[in-house]
């Protein structure tokens, strides 16, 4: 059996994660976790841990980290026998840690994006709420205005995308990632990439994913194209 290949990517909210992660799946056949998506999750099921990861993330907050690694880590060990990629989790040293007693990580993807190109984007970025694909009304729009391409539904913003919760998770992106970002760099597997754009990005991801994975990625002739 090839050798399993545990991921995480890490970045400033609207850094473009989800949309790396979803061509790194794609492309590399990595399960895809991300945390964002199980949060919301949890919100619609309006459970008592929903109401509770509401209120943080309604006011750009993290969630408590107990909260975190409770929704997380049981469905790592779900996947046992996958190779997996996570976005937005871990988030904090402890939820770091809390991975780190169950999984040796292979590669941390760092992304730094300049903070006005964030804040272009999110104002910017529609979701579909049931599958949770993203839009960008410049860079991916729906091919019918406001309407999810598969779906036909309507696309909604979060309100976590909105300028007030916006500027408080930027700032506290920053000094809550530092500890981890030191914490996968002194293991050697954290890998940084800057840019404005993230097609310009890719390419370098999917040449580091393919010497590391040993491997060819699955769609390797579109995803080599400029
Ligand atoms: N203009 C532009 N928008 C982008 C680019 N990359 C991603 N986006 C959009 O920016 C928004 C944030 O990206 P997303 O992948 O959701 O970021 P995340 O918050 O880090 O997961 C989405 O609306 C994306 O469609 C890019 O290179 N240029
Ligand atoms: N690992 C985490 N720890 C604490 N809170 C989190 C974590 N991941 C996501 N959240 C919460 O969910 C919100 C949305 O997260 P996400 O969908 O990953 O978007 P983004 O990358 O754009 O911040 C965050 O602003 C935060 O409130």
């Amino acid at each position: 059996m090839a050798k399993l290949f545990r991921a995480a990517i890490m970045g400033p909210p609207g850094s473009g994660k989800g949309t790396i992660s979803k061509r790194i799946a794609q492309s590399f056949g990595l399960q895809y976790l991300s945390s964002g998506h199980y949060l919301r999750e949890s919100i619609a099921a309006n459970t008592e841990a929903g109401v509770l990861v509401k209120t943080h993330v309604e006011r750009g907050m993290l969630v408590p980290d107990h909260v975190m690694t409770r929704l997380m880590l049981p469905r790592l060990e779900q996947l046992n026998s996958h190779s997996w990629l996570l976005d937005g989790f871990p988030r904090t040293l402890s939820q770091a840690l809390a991975l780190n007693n169950l999984y040796q990580l292979d590669l941390v993807i760092s992304l730094n994006i300049p903070y006005e190109t964030l804040r272009e984007r999110l104002s910017d970025r529609w979701i579909h709420p049931g599958s949770g694909r993203v839009y960008n009304m410049g860079f991916n729009p729906p091919q019918v205005q406001s309407k999810d391409d598969i779906t036909g539904e309507p696309l909604i913003q979060h309100d976590d995308d909105k300028p007030e919760a916006l500027m408080a998770r930027l700032r506290h992106y920053k000094d809550v990632a530092k500890p981890v970002i030191d914490l996968y760099k002194s293991q050697g597997i954290l890998h940084s990439f800057s840019g404005t754009e993230t097609d310009r990005i890719w390419p370098y991801i999917n040449s580091l994913l393919s010497t590391k994975m040993h491997t060819q990625p699955l769609d390797a002739c579109q995803s080599q194209t400029p």
